[in-house]
């Protein structure tokens, strides 16, 4: 207890200081004068200051959340070094006065796991050694200390780093939005977000693992690192959907990070098509594929969403285009006026030439030759009265010459690889054969409408870009997909070619693969995209739910299909999982009941979690008509608002509430299916504390085993 006090009041005296000099900086650099005139040197010196501003005002609130005091080999003794969100330099000493989480002396902060072993970083000069003393965690709001714990003292009862101030910060009831976790970064952790910008990374985690998150800390990690070579306008963030995109929108600025482009797929394959199509209603799609009894479908390769995301299927777009490209040039000859023309041959010679082009490009080019070849036909006639009138005539021709020349949008190209009736050349037979005959007529049929589904967009995007090309100002300078498992092969080939140095961080769990119909099987399908050159790393720490709900999840899954791994929990316990049986007429009642107890109790997020929209509706006017208010949750939502909400089950994925009520766990509702398995555990591993399930009737076998006891399957 005295060692805590002297501990405390010793950082208390440190903040008091560290707060003053902090003030007296940010109040200088406040009082100096912008400068906005052109001189080259004092702008750049202005964008310093300005970056010392921003660094202060962060600063400011919370200075940092960390110290560690490190001997560095031949120092002679520790140095504390104080970690905090942003960097800010010592006036007085070349010493910083406060360190960035991101440079390279704070990753041992992260990587440094216990022991007396020496511990070492990379910095810019080589490696550096020496040794830890002292690892602390400093809980610091708007200024006050609130709490000191020391995970690791040298020479103390422990060796390792304790998990104590992690298991205070799980054990927060959360808001309705993720936050950072700089603080608390583990060390399987840091070596994700710290990985070098040019390999890609596939992370594979299980649900709870931090994967959001790291990859949100990675994104600020490579701005920082990489300051020179990444825009933060040029990193992209692709999520699920829009609601999940509020629902991540705090991390980045919490981390002082702001510009990065955030959407989903299909807003940003709209936005590069220039909204050429629409999209049918994608929550068509989803009653479709997750309906409950004899109106579920069945995954098969050859379904429009496997199909048209397989990399066969861009192959075979990529041949026909090859065709297309190397007959896109017409075949007979110029004829500006009679008796003046330009071969076909040279024409032909010209396009050739122009290989490195994509097609729109060449296209543009040769007319441009045509035109200067028609400027110095002109020159030759000597009667200069003549020479008005044929450029007219040459031009006209040369605008229904053009016109033999076919010109496609990525619409109309895409729609000529379904025309059955009229077959273009540059359509294989072979190629228009092995297209499944369930798909062409629908697809001919929305390409005329102009109205896609979803899994049309991936061909769409290429077939843009084999028209138009990509420059290199329009490139990514690294891409982030969260809930990839959902995500195509040909998805992410596009998103490849616009990406320099293949610089992503691609992310998911395969257990949480809902919606089959689309995604992949296997990581493998994602790694042999890079040809094997990509990063693996598994994560199976999971730090969301208490360890009764994961040791529960753990079973749901294991009794629909054979997980990459099942979490592993922290340490936190909590209460154990409800599974209530319910009459039909008193299941309203009781969830009223609960709600209301977890209310009293100040939980402040809560799910209700059903299998349909349609069942959503229904429970959502039962529930208001009793009395209790919640938001209804649907597919189209934009915004996720924290408190009591109802949600289908597939909607909750990605997201976390203090406490989820799962309700209809009936052998109707879920069965004994991979599919179903997967929904449930998804459902049950959003709940950071509480977990109730309901059903009426028979359980759902998934539950078969979720009495027993814990040794994992
Ligand atoms: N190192 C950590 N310190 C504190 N909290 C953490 C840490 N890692 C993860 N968390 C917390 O665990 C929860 C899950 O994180 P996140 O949503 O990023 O995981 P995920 O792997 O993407 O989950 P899922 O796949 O289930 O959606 C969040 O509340 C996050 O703050």
């Amino acid at each position: 207890m005295e060692k805590f006090q002297s501990a405390y009041r010793c950082e208390q005296q440190q903040l008091s200081q560290i707060a003053a000099e902090i003030e007296n900086q940010l109040a200088k650099l406040e009082n100096m004068p912008r400068y906005a005139g052109e001189d080259l040197t004092e702008q750049a010196l202005e964008d310093v200051r300005e970056r010392a501003r921003k660094s202060l005002r962060i600063a400011k609130e919370e200075p940092y959340f960390g110290r560690l005091d490190f001997e560095e080999d031949g120092q002679g003794k520790p140095k504390p070094l104080y970690i905090g969100k942003a960097g800010v330099a010592g006036e007085e000493s070349v010493d910083p006065l406060i360190i960035d989480w991101r440079a390279p002396v704070a990753s041992m902060f992260y990587s440094f796991t216990g022991g007396e072993e020496p511990a070492f970083y990379n910095s810019p000069e080589g490696l550096i050694e020496g040794d830890i003393h002292l690892k602390r965690n400093i809980a610091i709001r708007t200024q006050v200390l609130q709490r000191v714990v020391d995970t690791y003292v040298r020479g103390g009862d422990d060796p390792s780093v304790s998990d104590e101030f992690l298991l205070y910060r799980l054990g927060e009831n959360k808001d309705h939005r993720l936050r950072d976790i700089v603080s608390t970064i583990q060390s399987e952790q840091n070596d994700i977000i710290r990985s070098q910008k040019n390999t890609p990374l596939i992370i594979q985690g299980v649900a709870g693992s931090g994967k959001t998150t790291v990859a949100l800390h990675r994104l600020a990690y490579l701005i920082y690192e990489y300051r020179e070579h990444i825009l933060a306008e040029k990193m992209i963030i692709f999520a699920p959907n829009a609601m999940f995109l509020d629902y991540i929108s705090n991390v980045l600025p919490e981390l002082g990070v702001g510009g990065i482009q955030q959407t989903t797929f299909n807003d940003w394959a709209l936005d590069l098509l220039d909204h050429e199509i629409k999209l049918k209603d994608p929550s068509e799609k989803l009653f479709e594929w997750f309906e409950i009894r004899e109106a579920k479908r069945i995954v098969t390769d050859d379904g429009p969403e496997k199909f048209k995301g397989s990399s066969a299927f861009m192959r075979m777009i990529d041949e026909c285009f090859n065709k297309y490209e190397n007959s896109a040039v017409p075949t007979k000859a110029f004829v500006a006026w009679d008796g003046t023309a330009l071969a076909a041959d040279t024409i032909q010679r010209w396009y050739a030439e122009q290989e490195r082009y994509p097609l729109a490009k060449r296209r543009e080019r040769i007319t441009n030759r045509i035109k200067n070849w028609i400027d110095s036909e002109v020159k030759k006639v000597p009667e200069r009265h003549l020479q008005k009138e044929l450029k007219k005539k040459a031009s006209q021709r040369l605008r229904s010459y053009l016109k033999s020349w076919p010109k496609h949008t990525p619409l109309s190209f895409y729609q000529s690889l379904f025309n059955e009736k009229k077959r273009p050349e540059y359509v294989p037979q072979y190629i228009a054969e092995n297209i499944p005959k369930s798909i062409v007529k629908t697809t001919f049929q929305n390409c005329k409408k102009k109205e896609l589904e979803q899994e049309d967009l991936a061909p769409l995007v290429l077939i843009h870009q084999r028209l138009n090309g990509i420059e290199r100002k329009d490139k990514f300078h690294h891409v982030v997909i969260d809930e990839a498992q959902d995500f195509s092969p040909f998805q992410i080939e596009v998103l490849k070619a616009r990406t320099t140095g293949n610089s992503f961080t691609i992310l998911g769990d395969l257990s949480q693969g809902i919606h089959d119909y689309q995604g992949i099987r296997e990581w493998k399908e994602i790694q042999d995209i890079f040809a094997g050159a990509a990063g693996y790393f598994e994560l199976e720490k999971s730090y969301r739910s208490t360890m009764e709900i994961i040791h529960f999840a753990n079973k749901i899954i294991s009794a629909g299909t054979k997980p990459v791994s099942l979490a592993d929990p922290v340490f936190r316990s909590g209460e154990e999982v409800k599974t209530i049986e319910v009459p039909p007429d008193e299941r309203v009642h009781s969830i009223i009941q609960t709600v209301s107890k977890l209310q009293t109790d100040d939980v402040n997020s809560i799910a209700i979690a059903l299998r349909t929209e349609a069942e959503c509706f229904k429970l959502h006017s039962e529930l208001q008509e009793a009395g209790l208010t919640a938001h209804l949750i649907h597919s189209g939502q934009r915004e996720y608002g924290g408190g009591l909400s109802i949600m289908p089950v597939y909607l909750t994925k990605g997201l976390e509430f203090d406490a989820v009520l799962l309700i209809d766990v009936d052998a109707d509702h879920y069965e004994q299916t991979e599919r179903d398995a997967k929904l449930l555990y998804v459902g049950c591993t959003r709940a950071l504390h509480d977990l109730w399930l309901f059903y009426s009737s028979e359980p759902s076998p998934l539950l078969r085993d979720v009495n027993k006891g814990h040794e994992i399957i």
